[in-house]
């Protein structure tokens, strides 16, 4: 018998249907006669597996698709077609043996309550999921030790900063121990020590808890610090799904070659100089040029010292977005 992936999605589609209105009274009145609806596709065609364990960055630009991926990964929608499993449940059908083994976190949605502290909010999530009380207690600890929460527990949520405030939210949405974490944006707007104090627990919980995570991040050091794999989508399509390393040898077609010089020498003749200090030259150079380019400037200028890197994740995934020809 072949091993079930804990995430299973086969040519997923969600196609949003809403009225059309023009702007104006008369198109309001109008409207009341005669609507027309008008389809966006959210979603189109999406097929992937994720295994137990895994923590996948799902990466693509604003409008992809993301969200209402794991919104239907999470039971929150109907799909238009295709199948998903996840654990093996049939999501929409929102069974309660499959919500105890889930969690959706989403960075800009408050699930907390906003008049009450964190811990009655907690309490209350307690009740939702029926926790028993001795785990409870015991994950409560463990969530408040990782993620720093003794200060902020008897505090009302709407009292708390941005990061504070989704250390919390992240805390209650795991208090039942799920085993599967959709997690849409859960560093947005936080500060660099934040956002590390959140990647850094999400490390930790996928250790302890061998939990399978999909993680969407406009920020790259999320993903960069997380995720092997990525799975990129694009006006809801797929464009890639693989091993981050290989997303940037594929997708980009230039290396940068660091070169430190005895002394200041015009680098122009051998590639696009993206920066130039002292005696540093960072220099963009075709990869099919990199051997020939290298060999060059080490019999041409007394070289000090040279290396030849990657471009960042960023760059390349920009330039994967704004030119979809070389996919
Ligand atoms: N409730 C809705 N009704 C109509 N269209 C919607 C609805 N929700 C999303 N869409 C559309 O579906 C597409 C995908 O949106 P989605 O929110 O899934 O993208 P995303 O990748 O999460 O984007 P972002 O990075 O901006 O959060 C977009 O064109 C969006 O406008």
């Amino acid at each position: 018998m072949t091993a079930v992936a804990t995430v299973n999605v086969t040519h997923l589609r969600k196609v949003y249907r809403v009225y059309e209105r023009e702007a104006g009274l008369g198109a309001a009145l109008r409207a009341l006669f005669q609507r027309q609806m008008q389809e966006i596709v959210g979603v189109d065609d999406l097929t992937f597996a994720i295994e137990a364990g895994e923590i996948i960055g799902f990466l693509g630009p604003n409008g992809a698709g993301k969200t209402t991926t794991l919104k239907m990964l999470a039971g929150l929608l109907y799909p238009s077609a295709g199948e998903v499993r996840v654990l093996g449940y049939v999501p929409w059908r929102r069974e309660r043996a499959f919500l105890r083994q889930i969690a959706l976190v989403m960075g800009q949605r408050q699930q907390l309550i906003w008049d009450i502290p964190v811990i009655d909010s907690f309490e209350l999530n307690r009740a939702i999921y029926r926790i028993p009380p001795a785990q409870y207690r015991h994950m409560l600890d463990e969530l408040a030790d990782l993620l720093d929460l003794a200060p902020l527990l008897h505090k009302p949520v709407r009292n708390l900063s941005l990061g504070e405030r989704m250390k919390c939210e992240i805390a209650g949405s795991l208090l039942h121990r799920p085993q599967v974490l959709f997690l849409d944006e859960p560093t947005i707007g936080l500060d660099i020590v934040m956002q590390r104090r959140i990647r850094d627990f999400i490390r930790e919980y996928n250790q302890r808890t061998g939990a399978t995570v999909l993680l969407t991040s406009h920020y790259m050091a999320d993903v960069e610090a997380l995720c092997r794999r990525v799975i990129l989508i694009h006006h809801g399509t797929m464009l890639f799904d693989g091993d981050l390393t290989r997303l940037v040898e594929r997708f980009s077609p230039y290396k940068t070659i660091i070169v430190r010089l005895e002394e200041p020498a015009d680098l122009r003749p051998y590639g696009e100089v993206l920066s130039q200090s002292e005696d540093h030259v960072s220099l963009r150079v075709p990869k099919s040029a990199i051997a020939r380019v290298t060999a060059r400037l080490l019999t041409d200028l007394p070289v000090l010292d040279l290396s030849v890197e990657d471009p960042p994740i960023e760059t390349v995934i920009e330039q994967i977005f704004t030119q979809e020809e070389v996919v």
